[in-house]
């Protein structure tokens, strides 16, 4: 049989279902701006690096709208049409999984999910904010904070998501959730070129000038945790006008404006730590600050953080140790000093994307008596860099064990049911992951891992106990 022109809408169609035939399929449908292709009830998306308004209008809504899975083009509303009509005629909560490598379009296609069932659950344009308007306006608020330019995508999701839309019996939507996993916090002091720090502090930085003044800002080439990298502008993207949208979309969140200033004024603080720097003071293995410079980005930071600049200055340049006995106070070097600033910046800065979540949920508002749910699940992708490191390991890790759920799902359970109902079936051959998932955990890499990290010495080398470990 001779293969369509236009390629064949759902893959189980082929006359030869192999990789060769698949990539041929995908790329002539590709050819004709078709992105979206079925296998079986899954949707293949391949990313069009274009806006195609045509697919995602209201027009395009109304059309989905209760249609037969299969009956129309493929497209990403109709899987999420059979998510919330199975959820509304079997009363069942369904989760979406959307997953792919890093940039190939898993948060754009959540976004299409999440403004689908908005349109399908939304209510009548009351007073007020409506509850999919918060969910919607959540997105902006939530990439500000959490996504950044990497080599592989501009804004790269740094975090992974699983947003859950709450319906009432009525097939309403009645509330939401956000839950964020894994924020990469090493991002905040370690970029390299041509990668950006988190889209929140260039957006900060191209602030109208009484705020810059306000948090005391400069050019963000003047903040060490920015010009590690020669990158600071998006093309096609105006961070002054992101700042004002940023802003906007946490008005519509429920963020009033002095937790907005507050926000704002942790984002700033963080700029100044990263330029404090240190010397070596009188005292062996002590430090205190290099210079005037210094000073000024530690008084800076404190004020904006509203804390004693004193306290301040002891917070990082001494290390306090509780024992049973009594509280031990030791002086860092200037190496571990500037380590202990690091890690004060990383961690207010993760505490305020778990503060911002939080935020969002709660204004949001959760629906304790919500009938259903629907999942959507958007995981940063897989992505391997020339150099890697930990943070792509749990990346990595992560994506191993969706796969394993899908092959579980899409071919494990249905090898079963054949064989259960003796059915006549050659098994299909796939590669099975498991052995990268056993290495992982059984083999305890990860255990291994937080003994080299428990040992740990201040000369940043990972102490080498490999040959002392034996591998269960
Ligand atoms: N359906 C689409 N229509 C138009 N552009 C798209 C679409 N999907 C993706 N893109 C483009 O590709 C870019 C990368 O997509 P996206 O950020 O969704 O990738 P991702 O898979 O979530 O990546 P990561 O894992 O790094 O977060 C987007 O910024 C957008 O420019």
């Amino acid at each position: 049989m001779e293969a369509a022109a236009g390629g064949v809408d759902d893959m189980t169609k082929l006359s030869y279902l192999h990789e060769p035939g698949v990539l041929q399929n995908l790329a002539t449908r590709y050819e004709l701006n078709e992105i979206y292709t079925y296998t079986g009830n899954i949707l293949i998306a391949v990313n069009p690096f274009q806006r195609l308004q045509h697919l995602y209008d209201s027009h395009m809504m109304q059309q989905y709208k209760g249609a037969p899975f299969g009956e129309l083009s493929p497209h990403v509303f109709a899987v999420a049409d059979v998510a919330y009509r199975a959820m509304i005629h079997e009363g069942r909560s369904n989760s979406i999984l959307v997953s792919g490598e890093s940039g190939a379009g898993k948060t754009e296609t959540t976004k299409m999910l999440m403004q689908y069932l908005a349109y399908l659950g939304g209510r009548a344009a009351t007073e007020g904010r409506t509850v999919e308007q918060q969910v919607l306006e959540s997105n902006p608020v939530l990439e500000a904070f959490g996504n950044a330019k990497t080599v592989r995508n501009n804004n790269s999701s740094r975090f992974g998501k699983f947003v859950e839309i709450q319906f009432d019996k009525h097939g309403r939507i009645s509330g939401a959730a956000v839950r964020t996993y894994l924020l990469e916090r090493s991002r905040v002091c370690q970029i390299s070129d041509p990668e950006r720090n988190y889209h929140c502090f260039y957006l900060l930085c191209a602030a109208p000038q009484e705020e810059l003044d306000k948090y005391k800002l400069e050019n963000p080439r003047t903040y060490h945790y920015l010009n590690k990298s020669n990158c600071y502008d998006l093309v096609g993207v105006s961070d002054a006008r992101e700042y004002l949208a940023t802003r906007r979309a946490m008005d519509i969140v429920g963020i009033s404006t002095q937790e907005q200033d507050a926000i704002f004024r942790v984002v700033a603080a963080i700029l100044h730590i990263g330029n404090i720097e240190f010397a070596k003071g009188k005292e062996v293995d002590s430090s205190v600050l290099k210079d005037d410079k210094s000073k000024f980005h530690l008084e800076t930071a404190a004020e904006l953080l509203m804390c004693d600049p004193g306290a301040f200055t002891d917070a990082l340049c001494k290390r306090v140790m509780v024992t049973p006995e009594e509280v031990i106070k030791r002086s860092l070097d200037p190496y571990s000093a500037t380590i202990s600033r690091d890690g004060f910046a990383k961690t207010i800065y993760s505490r305020l994307f778990d503060w911002l979540v939080d935020k969002i949920n709660s204004s949001i508002g959760q629906d304790a008596n919500s009938k259903c749910l629907i999942g959507v699940l958007d995981i940063y992708g897989f992505e391997s860099f020339k150099s890697n490191s930990f943070e792509q390991f749990c990346i990595n890790y992560t994506n191993e064990k969706l796969q394993q759920h899908f092959n579980q799902h899409v071919f494990k359970m249905e090898q079963e049911e054949y064989t259960k109902e003796q059915i006549d079936w050659s098994y299909i051959e796939f590669v099975d992951n498991q052995d990268v998932l056993d290495l992982i955990e059984k083999a305890s890499v990860m255990l291994i891992w937080s003994c080299c990290c428990r040992v740990q010495s201040n000369t940043s080398q990972l102490v080498p106990i490999w040959p002392k470990l034996s591998f269960t």
